[in-house]
């Protein structure tokens, strides 16, 4: 009887982050939802056990050294065993350059790169006191891999997230830990409204044009759903990827040829 594996998805609550979950889940994982709210993450959580599963929330900031290594070690403990980190949770400040402004710059560093790190930290130890590897898989993004205007510092920290997950997965494969990225493109979430509702009030035009300024580099014509991500996600975590490690793997609907 195979064991079953343990994921923490982080930023569960919603978004990618909530589909993430529910698919894990669906493959057989036992998941742990970490979040900034807790009864946003307890709420998925629910569900998934609603729906048969095996899940537990955790209230946590990524950007929290040790909140984020509390989370793990509950995870483990809860669970009694620990297999794979997603390192999901992520802002996106939405502002042309020259309004850049210092607390924008740390704080999206902070969060968005701080908790891959941290992360990444809390996922080796546990991996080292179970006595056996692991995976991480990084939310990067299609803005990690070629610069979107608006999007200078949210874009530097998804470009730093590559640049990590090739170092951790050249420093870690002797611990027969993979760390891979997933890079979406437009993504329906709360986020990517967000980014589109700013990206047109900068430019005092409608909402809809603000989208449209990411959807029209769309090669298969429509936005992404959670579920184009997760199905990534969901080969990342499987066996099925273990030949696989430092790679960014975009999952964009064709907007960039790497
Ligand atoms: N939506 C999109 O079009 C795309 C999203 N991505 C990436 O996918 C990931 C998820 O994005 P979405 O689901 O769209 O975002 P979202 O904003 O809808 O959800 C992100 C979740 O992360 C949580 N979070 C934020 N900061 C946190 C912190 N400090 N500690 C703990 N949790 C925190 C939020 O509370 C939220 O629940 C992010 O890393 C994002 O950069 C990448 C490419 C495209
Ligand atoms: C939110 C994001 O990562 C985009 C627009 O690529």
């Amino acid at each position: 009887m195979t064991k079953q594996q343990v994921a923490l998805i982080t930023g569960a609550g919603q978004g990618i982050g909530k589909s993430i979950a529910e698919r894990l889940s669906h493959d057989g994982f036992a998941v742990a939802l970490l979040g900034r709210h807790l009864d946003k993450v307890q709420a998925v959580a629910k569900e998934i056990k609603n729906n048969g599963g095996d899940s537990f929330a955790i209230k946590a900031d990524v950007s929290k050294r040790d909140e984020v290594f509390n989370a793990v070690k509950e995870t483990q403990d809860h669970f009694g065993d620990f297999n794979v980190l997603v390192n999901n949770a992520g802002v996106a400040p939405t502002d042309p350059i020259e309004n850049v402004t210092p607390n924008e710059l740390e704080s999206t560093f902070q969060i968005n790169v701080g908790g891959v790190i941290w992360g990444t930290q809390a996922a080796i130890k546990a991996f080292k006191l179970l006595n056996h590897g692991g995976k991480i898989i990084n939310g990067s993004s299609q803005a990690g891999q070629e610069g979107n205007p608006n999007l200078t510092v949210y874009g530097a920290t998804k470009f730093a997230i590559r640049g990590i997950t090739q170092t951790t997965s050249k420093e870690l494969a002797e611990d027969n830990i993979t760390v891979n990225a997933y890079c979406p493109g437009i993504v329906k979430t709360p986020m990517m409204d967000d980014i589109a509702k700013n990206v047109a009030k900068n430019a005092g035009k409608s909402e809809e044009w603000g989208m449209q300024q990411f959807a029209k580099s769309i090669s298969l014509g429509r936005l992404s759903n959670p579920s184009d991500v997760s199905n990534l996600v969901s080969f990342l975590a499987s066996k099925d990827s273990n030949y696989i490690t430092g790679q960014s793997i975009l999952v964009d609907g064709g907007m960039v040829y790497r």
